[in-house]
C-alpha cells in the first residue's frame, strides 16, 4: 500500500469507526456487529503503526470509546476507566504473554473471568456507604447516574466487613435475559417495538431519568475490579474475594466464574469451557478477560491511553450455523404490523433449535437479497431471536427468484400501506383484520388492561368465531345466555365470564386507557396522559403541543394519539365503553391534591432531600402540574436543589440567572 493509499484508508477508518463508537455508546444502537467493529479497529492500527505519522488527532485506537452526554451531571474520574485490547485467537494471546514476559522474568498467575457483556460503572463508598456510581463516560470523566444505581438490588447501599474507608469498585451492569424477554413480551403486548439487544438495552435503561423505571426494569450487576490507595490488597483475586465478603456480586470459584491459571494452556480451557457453557447463563457474555493477578507486576506493565497492558480480552466468535431458507411467511400483528418470518430447515443453534428467523421488514430482505431456496448463515449474537446475516450466494439454486414483498394482507387482503420514513408495512383495516381485532381483544382483557378474569386468547377465539365480540365494547354486551354454547363454557365459567367482564368497570381510568390499545401508549405512557388529561374527552381534544409538553410523550406517541382520536371507528367504540359504565376519567380520590399551581414552569431537580425522595419530588411536581427535565436549560424556572448538589448544575444555573430553590421554598410554592 502507498502512502496515500494508506492516508486515504486511516482518514475513511477513522470517521467510521468514530461514527460506530458515537452510535453506539450514545445512541445505544449498532449498526454493524462487534466482530466488523473489531476488525476495522485492528486495520486501522495495522496502519497506524506502519504510518505513524499519518494517525489523525481523533484516532479511536488513542482513546476510550464513549462519551459524556449532557444528560448526567459529569464527574471527572480520579483513577481512568480504560477498556480492554481484545483478541479473537489463541496466537494473540501467547503474543500477549510474550511480551509481559520480555519486561517481567518471573513467573507469572493470571486470573480468568467472564467479560459481561453490559455497561461498566465505577462505584465509590465511602465509610462504607456507597456514595457515588458513575459510568466510563470516555475514560476521563464520566456520568453520575448514582440515583439509578441505587435501585440496583445487588449493589449494597451498605457494607459488610470492615471495608476500606474509601474506595471505588467496578463493575459491570447487565440486563438479565430473563428480564430482558419479559420486558420484550411487554412491549410487544403494548405495540411498542421491541428492544434488539440485552447490552444496549442496559445502557440505554442506566441513562434514563426517572429511576422507578430503572427499578423496575431489574438490572443486575457483576463487580470485577477494586481501586483506591492504601487498600491493604496485593492481588487481584483476593481484592475480588473480600468483595464477596463486603457484600458484592462477585465471581465464585466454586461456580468456576473466576480460576487462577498459569499457563496458556489454563487460559484456553477456561476459554473453551465458557463457549460451550454460555448459553446457561441468565446473561450474556461476549468472552473471558484474562489479567495479570499481582498488583506490583500489574503497575511494572502500566497501560496505554486506551488500556492495560496487564489485560487482554479474548472475544468469542458469535454463533453461527448454515440452514436451508424453506419459505417467508407474513405475521400481522395486534396494531396491524407486517412482519416477514424466515422459515428455516430447523438446525441447533446456541443450544436451541431454531425453525424460524425474523426478517424484520421488507428492507432487510432487499439488503440481505435473501430468497426461497437460499443457503443462509444464521447468527445469535447480542439478539434474542437468531437472525439472517448473509447469504451463501455460492450455493444459491438457479430457479431463485427476487422476493416480492407482498402487496395486500395475507390475513384480510386489504391493501398494505407504508409511511414515509417507516421500513415497516402496516395493514389499515384495523377494524376488520381479524388478527387485529383478536389481538386488540386480547391486549384489552390482559392482565395489567382489563385484568377479565375467566377470559384468555381462547375465549376470544370463541366469540369472535361466533359473531359475539367484533370489538371490545362488545364485550359488555354478553350475556350468560350467549357464552353458555359455547365449546368447553359450562355454567359456572360462564358465570365467571360475565362476573369478570362487570367487575372490568371498575379498573381505573389509565388502565382503561392502556387497555384501548393506542399503538406507542403503553403502561407507563398512559399514566403519564392518564395524569397530565384527567379523562378521555380532554385526552381526544389535546393537540400535538400540548401532548408533546407531557414529560416523557415524544412526537410519534403524540401523531399516534390523535390519529386515533381522529378515527370515527374509535370514538364510538370510546362511547360506547363510556355508555357501559368504564371509568372514563380519573376518580376522586386520584384528583384530589391535584393542582395547577406549577402550570407551565419547568423544574430540574438535583440532590439528595429530606421531606421527599427524588421520585415523590418529581411527583409533586407533575401533580401540581409542572414539568420536570433532567438538564438545565434556558427553559427551565426553578432548579429544586437538596444536598449535595452538583457544582457544575449550581454553576450552570449562575450562569443562566435560574433560581435555585431549598425543598421548604417548594413546599411553600405548592
Ligand atoms: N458494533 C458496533 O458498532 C460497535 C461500536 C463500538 C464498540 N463496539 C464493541 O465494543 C467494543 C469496545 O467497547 P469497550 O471499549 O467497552 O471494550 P470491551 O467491551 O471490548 O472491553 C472493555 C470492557 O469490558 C468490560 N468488562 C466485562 N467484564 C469484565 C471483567 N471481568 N473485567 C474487566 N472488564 C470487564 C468493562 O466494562 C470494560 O470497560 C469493541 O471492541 C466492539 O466489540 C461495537
Ligand atoms: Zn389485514
Amino acid at each position: 500500500m502507498t502512502k496515500q493509499e494508506a492516508q486515504g484508508k486511516i482518514q475513511e477508518l477513522t470517521k467510521e469507526l468514530n461514527y460506530h463508537n458515537h452510535l453506539y455508546y450514545v445512541e445505544h444502537n449498532t449498526e454493524i456487529s462487534d466482530r466488523e467493529f473489531d476488525i476495522k479497529m485492528k486495520e486501522l492500527e495495522e496502519l497506524e503503526e506502519k504510518f505513524p505519522e499519518l494517525k489523525q488527532p481523533d484516532s479511536p485506537t488513542q482513546r476510550v470509546g464513549g462519551e459524556v452526554t449532557k444528560e448526567f451531571e459529569t464527574v471527572k474520574h480520579r483513577f481512568p476507566m480504560l477498556s480492554l485490547s481484545n483478541t479473537y485467537s489463541k496466537e494473540e494471546i501467547v503474543e500477549w504473554e510474550n511480551r509481559i514476559k520480555k519486561l517481567i522474568d518471573h513467573p507469572l498467575t493470571y486470573v480468568c473471568e467472564l467479560k459481561y457483556d453490559g455497561v461498566a460503572i465505577s462505584v465509590r463508598y465511602e465509610n462504607g456507604i456507597i456514595s457515588q456510581a458513575i459510568t466510563r463516560g470516555d475514560g476521563v470523566q464520566g456520568e453520575d447516574v448514582t440515583t439509578n444505581v441505587k435501585t440496583i438490588r445487588t449493589i449494597p447501599l451498605k457494607l459488610k466487613d470492615n471495608p476500606p474507608t474509601d474506595f471505588e469498585i467496578r463493575g459491570e451492569i447487565f440486563f438479565p435475559l430473563d428480564r430482558f424477554r419479559k420486558l420484550n413480551e411487554e412491549r410487544e403486548e403494548a405495540g411498542e417495538e421491541t428492544y434488539a439487544n440485552p447490552r444496549n438495552t442496559a445502557s440505554g435503561t442506566l441513562k434514563l431519568q426517572n429511576s422507578s423505571v430503572v427499578s423496575e426494569r431489574g438490572l443486575d450487576c457483576y463487580l470485577y475490579s477494586v481501586t483506591g490507595e492504601n487498600l491493604d490488597i496485593d492481588n487481584h483475586f483476593q481484592s475480588l474475594t473480600k468483595a464477596l465478603e463486603w457484600g458484592f456480586k462477585a465471581p465464585k470459584e466454586s461456580d468456576n466464574m473466576i480460576r487462577k491459571v498459569n499457563s496458556i494452556d489454563e487460559i484456553m480451557e477456561f476459554v473453551d469451557y465458557w463457549d460451550s457453557e454460555r448459553n446457561k447463563l441468565n446473561f450474556e457474555i461476549d468472552g473471558i478477560v484474562i489479567k495479570v493477578n499481582n498488583y506490583d507486576i500489574q503497575s511494572e506493565l502500566g497501560s496505554t491511553a486506551k488500556s492495560p497492558r496487564w489485560a487482554i480480552a479474548y472475544k468469542f466468535k458469535a454463533e453461527q450455523v448454515t440452514t436451508e431458507l424453506k419459505n417467508i411467511v407474513y405475521q400481522v400483528g395486534r396494531t396491524g404490523a407486517v412482519t416477514p418470518v424466515a422459515v428455516l430447515d430447523p438446525v441447533l443453534l446456541a443450544g436451541t433449535t431454531v425453525k424460524r428467523a425474523s426478517l424484520h421488514n421488507s428492507d432487510q430482505i432487499e439488503k440481505l437479497d435473501v430468497r426461497i431456496g437460499d443457503t443462509v448463515k444464521v447468527e445469535k449474537g447480542g439478539e434474542i431471536i437468531p437472525k439472517i446475516v448473509e447469504v451463501e450466494m455460492s450455493k444459491r439454486p438457479d430457479s431463485s427468484q427476487k422476493v416480492e414483498f407482498i402487496k395486500n394482507c395475507p390475513e384480510c387482503g386489504s391493501e398494505l400501506t407504508r409511511k414515509e420514513g417507516e421500513a415497516q408495512h402496516y395493514c389499515p383495516n384495523v377494524h376488520g383484520c381479524p388478527p387485529q381485532i383478536k389481538g386488540k381483544m386480547e391486549h384489552f382483557i390482559s392482565r395489567k388492561a382489563m385484568d377479565i378474569d375467566g377470559m384468555g386468547p381462547e375465549t376470544v377465539e370463541l366469540l369472535y368465531r361466533h359473531d359475539l365480540a367484533k370489538n371490545i365494547a362488545d364485550l359488555y354486551t354478553l350475556k350468560k345466555e350467549d357464552v353458555l354454547p359455547l365449546d368447553r363454557m359450562a355454567e359456572k365459567s360462564a358465570d365467571k365470564l360475565i362476573k369478570g367482564i362487570n367487575e372490568s368497570k371498575l379498573v381505573p381510568f389509565e388502565r382503561v386507557l392502556y387497555a384501548i390499545g393506542i399503538r406507542y401508549v403503553g403502561e407507563t405512557v398512559a399514566k403519564k396522559l392518564a395524569r397530565a388529561f384527567k379523562s378521555f374527552d380532554n385526552l381526544s381534544k389535546a393537540s400535538y403541543d400540548e401532548l408533546i409538553e407531557v414529560e416523557e410523550i415524544g412526537g410519534k406517541i403524540a401523531e399516534s394519539v390523535i390519529e386515533f382520536f381522529g378515527e370515527e371507528d374509535n370514538n364510538k367504540i370510546i362511547d360506547r365503553l363510556k355508555s357501559y359504565g368504564l371509568q372514563m376519567s380519573l376518580s376522586e380520590e386520584e384528583l384530589e391534591g391535584q393542582t395547577d399551581k406549577l402550570k407551565g414552569m419547568n423544574f430540574v431537580v438535583s440532590g439528595v432531600f429530606h421531606m421527599y425522595s427524588r421520585n415523590e419530588l418529581k411527583e409533586t411536581i407533575e401533580k401540581n402540574g409542572g414539568k420536570v427535565t433532567g438538564s438545565i436549560s434556558s427553559k427551565t424556572n426553578y432548579i429544586v436543589a437538596g444536598e449535595n448538589m452538583g457544582p457544575s448544575k449550581l454553576e450552570k444555573a449562575k450562569k443562566l440567572d435560574i433560581p435555585v430553590i431549598t425543598e421548604e421554598d417548594f413546599n411553600e410554592m405548592i
